[in-house]
């Protein structure tokens, strides 16, 4: 067997008395779609910061293509795109711009023209970041996340907030990734089903259940993926805590 895009093992981190990731182990095979789902909370951004070197562990293990993302951050920037939530831009500048910025980090970037059409924002490769809607937005960091023809793209969220037709559009950019390993952070149970070989189910901080969307629900003996998800982890998707709180 290959050897693993990503092989995370026995994973901890801890901030002050909140214990985000808790001994949270799984494997990312290369080109494989990982989706990673879980209610608000679960530990979900901050285990793709640990993959990504954004973070020290407390403990376990991570490593990207055989390298350590803490010890070897250079290396592994260059094999890495990363789309965090909420990305923060400078305004100012036009998508070509940033788009060419990002590009400088690397020794063979992808050409400018081709990341504008993979993400569709060919149209608007003059316009200020400060002037795009929120889709455009997001495909423009995912443009900037593959600038420099990464083997291994983490997309945090990547439709949280977009419209259906937005959302439509996003998940269509994603599935022209077809090379890369892909690791997909999401609460969006139809995104996970649509775009994701493997889903690794997390709560508190550790990996509930992992397999193919069908394998999860047969393991489950549920319908579907929300059934499956809920028996899995005593947990509903979709049911924030601030939606809890409201109701
Ligand atoms: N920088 C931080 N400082 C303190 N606590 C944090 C920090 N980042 C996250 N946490 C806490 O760690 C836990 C896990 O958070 P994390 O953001 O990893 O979860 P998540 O699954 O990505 O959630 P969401 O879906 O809301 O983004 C939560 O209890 C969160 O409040």
């Amino acid at each position: 067997m290959n050897r693993p895009a990503i092989r995370v093992e026995n994973l901890r981190k801890r901030y002050g008395d909140t214990v985000a990731v808790d001994d949270l182990s799984l494997r990312v095979e290369q080109g494989e779609v990982l989706g990673i789902l879980g209610t608000n909370g679960a530990g979900k951004t901050t285990t793709v910061e640990l993959i990504a070197g954004l973070r020290a562990p407390d403990g376990g293990r991570v490593t990207v293509m055989g390298l350590d993302p803490w010890r070897d951050r250079a290396a592994v920037r260059q094999i890495l795109g990363v789309q965090l939530q909420e990305a923060q831009l400078h305004d100012a500048l036009t998508v070509a711009e940033l788009v060419d910025l990002y590009r400088s980090f690397y020794p063979a970037p992808r050409p400018r023209d081709e990341l504008l059409e993979l993400v569709e924002l060919t149209k608007q490769r003059d316009t200020r970041f400060s002037r795009l809607s929120g889709g455009q937005a997001q495909r423009l960091s995912i443009a900037l996340a593959l600038a420099g023809r990464p083997r291994v793209v983490i997309l945090d969220e990547l439709t949280t907030g977009l419209d259906p037709r937005a959302r439509r559009r996003m998940w269509a950019t994603v599935e022209q990734l077809t090379e890369e390993t892909v690791v997909l952070v999401s609460h969006a149970m139809d995104e996970v089903e649509r775009l994701c070989d493997r889903v690794a189910l997390v709560r508190a901080g550790r990996v509930a259940a992992l397999g193919t969307p069908a394998e999860l629900v047969r393991t489950a003996g549920a319908a579907d993926l929300d059934e499956a998800f809920l028996a899995l982890t005593g947990e509903r998707l979709g049911e924030s805590e601030e939606e809890e709180e409201a109701a």
